[in-house]
């Protein structure tokens, strides 16, 4: 099966009552499943804005966004039912606990082995004793592998990840890295991922750079 994202000329900025502010134009990018992607760059330049496009959060001003599914054209809402998402902030629910967290997105679309799933994530990312645990009772690291096992819980084509160690001292990064890359590396699957974090960014297999409104693709 192909699965894929094509960017083909895309160009975006904001508009605001009083300035256009030009974040990037004419920017192509290929996608593809089996692949991980990361995006570096200065802050501001635009990384953040570029990932929404890419993950049909968005519309780009102009150019084209193709996205590709079992070998078919799909659209927004399907691309991104077949997503996975990782933040900086970890985005999980306050009121729930890790294992009713990860259940959600399952149990939203009907899974009757939601739970069973759940607690086999958890075990994955080495949290079983924290099942019970609400968010507030975790650290950021067991907070962020929370997340990241909901990124994957849904089995995704496509993973974005937006700063995913921003809030992680270098270890608990490393150790969140590692985890992303494991379950990401599959030929089903591709991981794109925007960050400050140089470590992070060498480990993918196609590596770019944000700045002054181009996407350079580097050595
Ligand atoms: N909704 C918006 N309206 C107007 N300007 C915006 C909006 N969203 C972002 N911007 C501006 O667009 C620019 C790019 O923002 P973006 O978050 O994409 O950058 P970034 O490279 O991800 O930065 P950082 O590394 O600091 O997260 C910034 O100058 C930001 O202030």
């Amino acid at each position: 099966m192909v699965h894929a994202i094509t960017l083909d000329s895309v160009s975006h900025h904001f508009q605001t009552a009083t300035d256009r502010i030009v974040l990037f134009e004419d920017v192509s990018l290929d996608i593809q499943a089996g692949r991980s992607y990361s995006i570096a760059g200065p802050s501001g330049a635009g990384k953040s804005s570029l990932l929404t496009l890419v993950a049909g959060l968005e519309t780009p001003k102009a150019g084209r966004i193709e996205f590709t599914i079992d070998n078919r054209i799909a659209s927004q809402t399907t691309l991104r039912k077949r997503s996975g998402f990782i933040f900086q902030q970890f985005h999980l629910l306050p009121e729930l606990d890790a294992l009713s967290n990860l259940a959600l997105p399952l149990r939203l679309k009907g899974d009757k082995n939601a739970y069973d799933k759940a607690h086999a994530w958890l075990a994955r990312v080495g949290l079983t004793a924290r099942a019970r645990h609400k968010p507030a009772q975790l650290s950021g690291g067991e907070q962020q592998r929370v997340a990241i096992a909901r990124a994957f819980i849904g089995d995704p084509v496509f993973v974005f990840a937006d700063e995913p160690t921003g809030n992680l001292d270098e270890k608990t990064a490393e150790h969140v890295a590692e985890l992303m890359f494991d379950f990401g590396r599959t030929d089903q699957r591709a991981l794109v991922l925007v960050t400050h974090n140089r470590a992070l960014a060498a480990k993918a297999d196609h590596r770019f750079r944000m700045a002054a409104g181009e996407l350079e693709r580097l050595p």
